[in-house]
């Protein structure tokens, strides 16, 4: 659905893109994240037609987005993290307004408008002006903006910025939701546990690179320097501590009452090996269990050092 190929968009001097290159299967579920100025908006705005790159190319559905951007803007609907709403108008003529621009005819918009009202949980706001709801009504009825031509990708930009746990949980139902009617979304965002959750795949972008890309339980795998195991054994549980501290691939053990916690490095036939000599020792391992590393956990270890100057 997207191939980005080398692209790269400087601002005078400023290099905001660095020969990004990634590809996005439709249907997928794209999270997009990185620290602020890393490049999320800018990618996103190129793939959205409103900026040109500097260099490399953009192609959406198989099109250019330099040289058919038409052809792209009917593929896509675009939420920017800064958007405009028009106050004086109610909800249902907001959309109207937006399908009208898009050439939808009146009994078509008629039908889909409470329709796209349903899926964004704003029926019961229909015909209130958009400038007495909420921020997160806002931010949905946007969304509903967004979806008026039926586009086949979302390119939605901090879509949860702003927005209050209940208000995000909503808009995690409402992405499902796209997402079983197969659209395709990229969705960026620094509130990282929650894309997990909504996400089949993430791209960690940084100083204009992709710096990792893949399913969130690969990328976490990957990580093996922040691999945690908790031990617990039923007798000699320090005299094991202890031995573990000379164990291949261990490093950092930490013994207290809630049990033995180590770093490990290897893989996981070296960590059944871990458990396996314990046994063998006689130890009477009650739990050997590893501390799933969130997505925040997993930035924060890619990101490491990367961003220094
Ligand atoms: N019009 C512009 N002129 C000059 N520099 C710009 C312009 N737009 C963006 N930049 C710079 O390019 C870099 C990337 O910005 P971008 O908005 O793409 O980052 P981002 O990852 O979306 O960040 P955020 O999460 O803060 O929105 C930043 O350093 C930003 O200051």
């Amino acid at each position: 659905m997207i191939e980005i190929r080398e692209l790269t968009k400087t601002y005078g001097g400023f290099t905001a893109l660095n020969a990004l290159s990634m590809t996005i299967d439709a249907g997928t579920v794209f999270g997009f994240v990185g620290p602020n100025g890393a490049g999320k908006s800018t990618t996103m705005m190129i793939l959205a037609t409103l900026l040109g790159p500097t260099s490399g190319t953009a192609k959406v559905g198989g099109y250019d987005v330099t040289e058919k951007p038409k052809d792209v803007r009917r593929l896509i609907g675009y939420m920017p993290d800064f958007f405009g709403v028009y106050d004086n108008f109610k909800t249902t003529e907001y959309l109207d307004f937006y399908g009208a621009s898009y050439g939808i005819p009146r009994t078509e918009r008629q039908k889909m408008i409470p329709q796209l009202l349903e899926l964004v949980n704003l029926t019961d706001k229909a015909d209130f002006y958009v400038d007495s709801l909420s921020r997160g009504m806002k931010q949905r009825l946007c969304l509903a903006r967004c979806l008026v031509h039926d586009p086949q990708l979302l390119i939605l930009d901090e879509p949860a910025s702003g927005m209050d746990p209940r208000a995000r949980i909503e808009m995690r139902e409402i992405l499902k939701e796209l997402k079983s009617m197969g659209k395709t979304i990229i969705i960026s965002s620094h509130i990282l546990p929650e894309l997990a959750e909504m996400v089949d795949e993430i791209g960690v972008i940084e100083r204009g690179q992709l710096i990792a890309k893949g399913k969130v339980a690969d990328i976490q795998r990957q990580m093996r320097a922040s691999r945690v195991l908790t031990i617990r054994i039923l007798e000699r549980e320090a005299e094991a501590a202890n031995e573990l501290r000379d164990a291949m691939h261990v490093s950092y053990v930490q013994h207290d009452e809630k049990g033995i916690h180590l770093h490990f490095g290897g893989d996981d036939a070296e960590q059944s090996g871990l458990l396996l000599g314990l046994i063998e020792k006689g130890y009477k391992v009650i739990t050997f269990s590893e501390a799933q590393t969130d997505l925040e956990d997993v930035f924060l270890e890619i990101t490491k050092g990367a961003g220094a100057p």
